[in-house]
């Protein structure tokens, strides 16, 4: 069961120099001991001399399960060398996270990071076959000791949020109360005056938004409205030209650690650490957000489980279908359960299956106290599932409110036409029926 759930190498690509100074195994020559191993059994008696010491250090690894069959891919080598390396023991893993009202959450998300990586040992190389390399720190001696129970604080209305403050000079020992204003009202999200301009370009034109606490809350408009500036300003991606952001309360200028602790991001353009395999990624997404490995491992599993996505885990990130790279942010985003979850396109490019799990996955959250902020084209996946709408325009909000109120007596289509200015003229373009090509 462990051996099958390895917690993945901690990599961290922003701090090139710790992996530079830890002992550095390419996994390119860590394949190649096992890739002897099939050949040994079938090597002549004349080979006596060197078949001495491939014993030797045989008999040195810490686990061995036998020479494997002959694997038929590096992919499968790497698997069976991670799978042999090391196999922890398992700690007790929690059903479900206890009240945390005593127990420190990690703050900084930058200090969370180093910690781990202290006490966890790699424990998984994996790589596609035309994957780029991936390079992996050795396992330390000592298996990793058990791990306590989670101290993550399930969805709860916010009274007050523990965070280190002033955020950019982030210290652990010293807490501070940051005010939680709109968690009173019960909102989860408010923007006010929020404004961006690339250039000329008015992306976002002083857009005011009330998303209130476990809502399902959908965003639409035209291609180049600003959906995505407006959703990457609230996930702390953008920074606003001028307005303001609160996150359950947590002016996310003031606090952006506090406020980006609050959140799930599904972010747009799906750029990620896709060198990765899909297990290293969320572990990654998991103890960035402060969680123990144990923890790590237990919600991966059951997000993948979720996801569909447990024969994918093993495989580089970089060969997922789009749908699957989708899948597996989107589990990345909900790892620590977050009271927000801010998705960009979550439904674009995913099969009605795993649309309809995903679907089911949040509303079940929210209808358990979570937000969900999300943008989408599907006129009728909003209206069959959110609660709330806003159809923004050119940067403006053009109607906001319930499904209901927003459409009216038409459709929400209808309706989105309607505010977007109606269907755009396609005469101009019967050298298309021509067919000369
Ligand atoms: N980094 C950027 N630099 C310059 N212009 C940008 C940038 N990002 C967005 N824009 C512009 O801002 C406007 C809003 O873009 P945005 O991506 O927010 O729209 P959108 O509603 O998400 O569109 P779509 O539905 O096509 O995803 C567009 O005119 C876009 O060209």
């Amino acid at each position: 069961m462990t051996a099958s759930l390895p917690v993945p190498n901690d990599i961290d690509p922003e701090e090139p120099d710790r992996h530079s100074s830890a002992r550095v195994v390419r996994i390119s020559d860590t394949v190649s001991q096992p890739s002897e191993k099939p050949r040994r059994p079938a090597r002549p008696p004349r080979q006596g001399g060197k078949s001495a010491p491939r014993k030797k250090r045989s008999a040195a690894a810490p686990v061995d399960p036998g020479p494997p069959p002959p694997l038929p891919s590096d992919l499968e080598i790497a698997a069976s060398v991670a799978a042999a390396i090391i196999v922890p023991p398992k700690p007790p893993l929690p059903t479900e996270a206890p009240p945390a009202a005593s127990a420190p959450e990690t703050t900084a998300v930058e200090e969370s990071v180093p910690a781990v990586e202290e006490s966890v040992p790699v424990e998984q190389a994996t790589t596609a076959p035309d994957a780029p390399t991936v390079e992996t720190a050795p396992a330390p001696a000592p298996p990793a000791p058990p791990v306590s129970e989670p101290v993550v604080a399930p969805p709860a209305p916010v009274e007050a949020e523990t965070e280190a403050q002033p955020e950019d000079e982030a210290s652990p020992h010293a807490p501070v109360v940051v005010p939680t204003l709109g968690a009173a009202a019960g909102e989860a999200l408010v923007l006010r005056g929020v404004t961006k301009r690339f250039g000329s370009t008015h992306a976002v034109d002083g857009i005011d938004l009330t998303v209130p606490a476990g809502t399902f809350y959908g965003l639409v408009g035209p291609n180049g409205a600003g959906k995505t500036t407006t959703l990457s300003m609230i996930a702390g991606l953008l920074e606003p030209d001028r307005g303001t952001i609160e996150v359950a309360g947590v002016d996310a200028a003031a606090h952006p650690l506090a406020a980006k602790k609050l959140m799930g991001v599904l972010p747009d353009r799906l750029r990620t650490f896709d060198r990765l395999t899909g297990r290293q990624l969320l572990y990654y997404y998991g103890v960035l957000r402060g969680l123990p490995p144990a923890v790590v491992e237990s919600r991966t599993t059951d997000l993948a489980r979720a996801f569909d996505l447990q024969e994918a885990l093993g495989r580089s990130v970089s060969d997922y279908s789009a749908g699957m790279l989708k899948k597996v942010m989107l589990a990345g985003a909900m790892i620590h359960s977050p009271r927000l979850l801010v998705l960009d396109e979550p439904f674009e490019a995913v099969d009605p299956v795993s649309s309809a799990i995903i679907l089911d996955i949040l509303s079940a959250y929210v209808a358990h106290g979570g937000t969900v902020i999300l943008s989408s084209h599907g006129m009728e996946l909003v209206e069959r599932v959110c609660t709330r709408v806003a159809v923004i325009v050119a940067g403006q909000v053009l109607a906001e409110g319930t499904v209901d109120e927003v459409r009216g007596e038409l459709t929400l289509e209808q309706r989105f036409v309607e505010l977007a200015g109606g269907l755009s003229d396609v005469e101009g373009l019967e050298w298309l029926h021509t067919f000369s090509g």
